[in-house]
């Protein structure tokens, strides 16, 4: 485990809201930008926890929303899936999303979801579909847009005017199912510079994602 903590959800179609979130330690990408190195190797967890520790803090929280992320938090496979269901089995948790990265087969995961509708239903995908100034495009997994449900968000994190056109071909002629946000890569794109080509696109279902957490607090910071 990286973190376990609450703030508000600084992205996606659920931005604003208070959310517990449970940072998982590892990544099987390592991407140009990242902003979160201290969530894989050769950095260190931070702290060990069993699924029921990670449950009653989930409950001590208290938040209907939970953000299940990383690093990659599927890179665990059974374990992960494990974490999903005990989240899901609690009354009080009514949204999990999953910040997962397009280079693990989600295969898995949307057959519980099939075979557990009513918990399954608690259980969003957000899906980082990675672009080429992330260096790790030819890593995403095309089958993964097979297991979206129109309920799940497909994120592209854009870097330059190349990573935008191929978001937008992606989006066009790819993505089947979801809500496609765009998000800029603050030192290289700027934000008015991605809503013009938005705009310019005629791109009426994709929304713009900024990342309120590095607005309201120092974009560095930790645990928020
Ligand atoms: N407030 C807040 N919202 C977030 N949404 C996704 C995050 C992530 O690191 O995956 C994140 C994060 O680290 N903080
Ligand atoms: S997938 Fe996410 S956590 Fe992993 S390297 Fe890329 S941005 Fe960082
Ligand atoms: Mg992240």
């Amino acid at each position: 485990m990286v973190e376990l903590f609450e703030t508000v959800e600084g992205e996606g179609t659920q931005a604003g809201y208070p959310t517990t979130f449970v940072r998982v330690f590892n990544c099987n990408l390592r991407c140009t930008w990242c902003d979160t190195p201290y969530s894989y190797a050769p950095a260190k967890p931070e702290f060990f926890a069993t699924i029921a520790e990670i449950v009653a803090e989930v409950k001590r929280y208290g938040h209907p929303r939970i953000c299940l992320t990383g690093g990659e938090p599927l890179i665990h496979g059974e374990k992960s899936l494990m974490l999903i269901e005990a989240l899901a089995q609690l009354e009080e948790v009514a949204d999990i999303h999953i910040e997962t990265n397009g280079a693990i087969h989600l295969a898995p995961f949307h057959a519980w979801r099939e075979a557990n509708p009513e918990r399954g239903q608690k259980v969003r995908f957000v899906l980082d579909y990675k672009l080429p100034a992330s260096g790790e495009q030819e890593k995403m997994i095309e089958e993964n847009f097979t297991f979206l449900r129109d309920t799940d968000e497909v994120k592209f994190v854009i870097a330059d005017d190349t990573d935008f056109d191929m978001a937008v071909e992606v989006v066009r002629q790819r993505m089947k199912r979801g809500v496609p946000l765009f998000s800029p890569v603050w030192e290289s794109m700027p934000p008015a510079r991605l809503v013009e080509r938005m705009l310019a696109e005629r791109l009426t279902q994709v929304k713009l994602n900024l990342q309120l957490h590095k607005v309201i607090w120092d974009p560095n910071a930790r645990g928020v």
